[in-house]
């Protein structure tokens, strides 16, 4: 296509929303009218499983959950009453205990404010906290948040380290849907520790959020925490940035929630709309299909040209992963579903791969994520008449212009700055599109039973672990490994016993290693 219909197609597929002053151009997919065409009675039955889905349909057949977080940003759609009433309160409970952290009339027992944050949370407990921080949290913030999103001990340690000096004026949010997941357990026990070791009391620095009744909850009840707050059965961990899991961190940092919430509903509404042109969700869920041929062959290369949207990637990465790459259809059919994410941002990644993606293996699309304002107030300039914003702007048109040269497709998202109008905007345009595309490919995009067979295996190898210490102490002489394994009932994993052992020994957890470590079958173990 040469520049002038390039310009036309442009114009004939450029979304705009005026309230948002949001832009999506889908003019480089390289669709045409007869596969919108087609799709079109496939997108008929998503808006109608959509519509559904709001009215408090059980979206989620295999968890027999409803799936509500579009309630969230405008309760009044809430199926019932007290399900409205809940979610108007919890938004006011979350204001009001935020303001008073900030002012200092909630404070901790030996000081007269709270200064930090540490966040405990992983997955979808963490991901839209981080993000958000990242993005919006002002530069000099009533409290400065901290995350520990591992059971990696050197990361707790370095997040405890950096606060060595701040413990007694530093709140702890342990946050976990389900409240019995074992990496944030982990790092919250880890910190109750090292409270306990400044002599502070963990309750009056810890803060639950999660389901009424789950582990994590009886913890917060019994033990007499500053606060819980509430997390739905209803709203799944990688769309609860504008639950409790993302509003009290945010409203803790001084973020404006309500304006995160109000650009999220404006979204909604317009996503609402069943007419693939006149819905930005539609159009990104046309696009992926037309990418991949509805079976995710293609890559989505998410780009913003923005630093303070570098985890929006990371964050997308978990709502379409974990909500599209299914092995079975809603009719049971074994399919491997999903689009596989990646990208940090421009012009940044054009100096890393994005060589590969002009000239290499063409197994992806690019979404550039544009912001117009380039900095609050006006630029210096490098060369004459030109900023920093110039090039960068320039940056992405170049890309763009280049990749398309080559046969490679990309959409572009365009928004007028980073705030939480446009945050929450773009959280629920992914929401929506995520929802449509698994519908277009019937697939249930509100569950992840894949996570759980790692979960499981993981399990199985602590198990293991105390077996074999068992076996080690009950020992007098050096075993081999075959040895070990036979005798802690699993001659058929020896190598899960190896990798065990190696660990312990590379700790200093009393485990004696004698032979040559490159040959695993020589090695000679004992207990110290
Ligand atoms: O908030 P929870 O229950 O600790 O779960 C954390 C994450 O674990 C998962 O269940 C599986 O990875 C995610 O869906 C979820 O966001």
């Amino acid at each position: 296509m040469d520049a002038t219909a390039l310009w036309q197609r442009y114009q004939q597929w450029l979304y705009f929303h005026e309230g948002l002053g949001f832009y999506l151009d889908v003019s480089r997919m390289r669709f045409d009218d007869a596969f919108v065409k087609g799709l079109q009675p496939k997108f008929e039955k998503a808006f109608a499983d959509m519509a559904e889905l709001e009215k408090g349909a059980i979206a989620n057949p295999d968890e027999n959950r409803m799936v509500g977080h579009y309630w969230l940003r405008n309760p009044k759609l809430a199926p019932t009453p007290e399900i409205e009433t809940e979610i108007v309160e919890t938004i006011e409970q979350i204001e009001v205990f935020a303001e008073k952290i900030r002012t200092g009339a909630i404070h901790p027992p030996k000081a007269t404010r709270f200064t930090d944050i540490i966040s405990i949370g992983i997955g979808g407990s963490a991901l839209g906290p981080e993000f958000v921080a990242d993005a919006l949290s002002p530069e000099f913030p009533p409290l400065k948040i901290h995350f520990i999103d591992n059971s990696d001990p050197a990361g707790i340690d370095r997040t405890l380290t950096h606060l060595r000096n701040n413990l007694a004026s530093t709140l702890v949010l342990v946050i976990s849907k389900s409240g019995g997941t074992p990496e944030p357990r982990n790092g919250m026990i880890e910190v109750k520790k090292a409270y306990a070791g400044h002599n502070l009391d963990f309750a009056n620095y810890a803060i639950a959020i999660t389901m009424p009744g789950s582990k994590l909850d009886e913890t917060a009840k019994s033990e007499n925490w500053l606060a819980r707050f509430p997390m739905f059965d209803w709203v799944g961990g990688r769309t609860s940035e504008m639950s409790t899991v993302g509003l009290v961190p945010a409203a803790l940092q001084g973020i404006d929630i309500r304006a995160m919430l109000d650009g999220a509903k404006e979204m909604d509404d317009a996503t609402r709309i069943p007419d693939i042109k006149q819905n930005p969700a539609a159009l990104l869920a046309l696009s992926w299909y037309f990418a991949g041929n509805g079976r995710g062959e293609k890559d989505m290369v998410v780009l913003p040209y923005k630093d303070s949207l570098l985890l929006f990637s990371r964050y997308l990465q978990q709502l379409v992963m974990e909500s599209l790459g299914k092995e079975k259809d809603l009719d049971g059919n074994v399919v491997h579903q999903g689009i596989a994410v990646y990208g940090n941002k421009g012009s940044t990644d054009q100096h890393a791969y994005v060589q590969q993606l002009r000239e290499g293996v063409a197994n992806f699309f690019v979404t550039f994520i544009e912001v117009l304002e380039d900095r609050k107030g006006s630029s210096p300039e490098i060369d004459p008449g030109i900023t920093s914003g110039d090039y960068l702007s320039g940056f992405l048109q170049g890309t763009r212009q280049a990749l398309y040269e080559n046969q490679r497709d990309s959409i572009t998202v365009t928004i007028p700055q980073v705030n939480p109008r446009t945050v929450g905007a773009l959280i629920a345009l992914y929401d929506r599109a995520v929802g449509f595309y698994g519908s277009l490919v019937n697939v249930n995009a509100y569950h992840q039973p894949g996570v759980e067979a790692g979960k499981k295996a993981a399990a199985v190898i602590l198990d293991l672990q105390k077996q074999v210490v068992e076996v080690l102490h009950t020992e007098k002489t050096p075993l081999s490994l075959e040895e070990v394994a036979q005798k802690a009932g699993v001659s058929d994993q020896i190598e899960a016993v190896y990798k065990i052992i190696r660990h312990l020994h590379a700790n200093g957890r009393g485990i004696v290693l004698q032979g040559n470590f490159g040959e695993p079958s020589s090695l000679k173990i004992s207990a110290q």
